[in-house]
């Protein structure tokens, strides 16, 4: 196991704000220099706004830009990492209610362990209302396998970056694509094996290193083989070994905007990781069809928060931070990358496969 890393200081970016603040209402504050009725900002750049004499429309924004997302679709990039047999193709699969994993798209081929970790992205297009998500699910298969599982990360680390290197050619470009494709990891979910011990040094090593180049959200797999109690404990004592670690996984609490935003992430902080239980299999449980483990004293019911908490993860992953994941990602850690690539060398020089491999930020 190589050493220790050590403490990194980062500049912070600045973090933009939401598209949900868009079209929110600035506080307002009437400047009447030109007669009683009218009401003007002289201070835009001082973050001022105006009192609005009749309704012009710019809460329109919020609909055009449905419209616009309705009609191009968007990337959405998630990578999946631990031991092999943790569950991570099924996890993919239920969250997306579909097969998009490796191993659905015929990758299961090679059911053998490979010799070194192995990087395989494979891509579908899922619509949903309307909404077109071409989603890639990058899977890992080797990752801690091996006898000596040293530097075991790097083939990961090498790849996220090498994403972003990607994006910054395209974006460079003089004559540049209109939309640049995003093949950039929005998201890497870490499974930890569901020991009821401790995390392991590979856990810790891999989280350490990845979690200032990628948005790392831990989940604790195959979380049926634990009593409830088991679970609880299990819970904190890898929270605690995170923080003791100084580990920052998403959501980070040093890119919360505002108080709201805090509170909020503080309670999915305080919730995970996650302990979940995938399953691509229906059963009827009550007259309704749901998706579940058949066991010999019951049905694991995959989304029913009282057995496992799968619906949590899926509910903070797609349902309230799937867009806060890709702006992290653009914003914090890809800007990252791109500061550090622009400053070396004094430009954007072709880079070789050994500096994406080291360029862990
Ligand atoms: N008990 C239990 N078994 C699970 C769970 N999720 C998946 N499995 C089973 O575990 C086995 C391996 O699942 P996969 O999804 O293929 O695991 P993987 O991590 O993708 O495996 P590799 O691709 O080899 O790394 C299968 O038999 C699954 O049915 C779970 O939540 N609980």
């Amino acid at each position: 196991m190589s050493d220790v890393v050590p403490p990194e200081v980062r500049p912070k970016p600045v973090v933009p704000a939401k598209p949900s603040n868009v079209g929110a209402p600035s506080p307002s504050i009437p400047i009447g220099t030109h007669g009683p009725n009218l009401a003007i900002s002289h201070a835009v750049g001082h973050g001022l706004g105006s009192t609005l004499l009749g309704y012009i429309g710019i809460d329109t924004i919020i609909e055009q830009m449905r419209k616009k997302t309705m009609k191009t679709g968007f990337d959405f990039n998630i990578m999946v990492v631990g031991h092999s047999g943790l569950g991570k193709s099924t996890l993919v699969n239920t969250l997306f209610k579909s097969h998009v994993s490796r191993k659905s798209a015929g990758w299961a081929r090679d059911e053998k362990i490979p010799k070194t970790v192995e990087i395989k992205a494979v891509s579908h297009v899922i619509e949903e209302g309307g909404v077109k998500m071409k989603l890639t699910v990058v899977d890992t298969p080797g990752f801690g396998d091996q006898i000596n599982n040293d530097n075991c990360w790097e083939p990961i680390s090498k790849y996220i970056n090498e994403q972003y290197e990607k994006f910054l050619k395209e974006e460079v470009n003089i004559t540049r694509k209109k939309r640049i494709p995003d093949t950039r990891v929005h998201c890497c979910i870490y499974f930890i094996s569901p020991t009821g011990h401790f995390l392991r040094q590979l856990d810790t090593e891999f989280m350490k290193r990845l979690s200032h180049s990628v948005n790392i959200i831990p989940v604790i797999a195959k979380a049926d083989t634990m009593t409830l109690e088991e679970r609880q404990e299990f819970k904190q004592r890898v929270r605690k070994e995170l923080e003791v670690s100084g580990i920052e996984f998403y959501p980070q609490k040093e890119f919360d905007e505002d108080m709201e935003d805090k509170s909020d992430n503080d309670k999915i902080r305080e919730a995970m990781p996650f302990a979940v239980v995938g399953s691509d299999k229906e059963y009827q449980v009550n007259g309704k069809r749901v998706l579940g483990r058949k066991t010999a004293w019951g049905i694991v019911e995959v989304e029913n928060p009282n057995h496992c908490e799968f619906a949590q993860l899926r509910d903070f992953l797609i349902r309230s931070h799937l867009q806060d994941l890709k702006e992290v990602t653009h914003n914090i850690h890809y800007e990252t990358y791109r500061a550090k690539r622009l400053n070396e060398n004094g430009g954007l020089h072709p880079i070789s496969s050994s500096d994406t491999q080291e360029s862990n930020l």
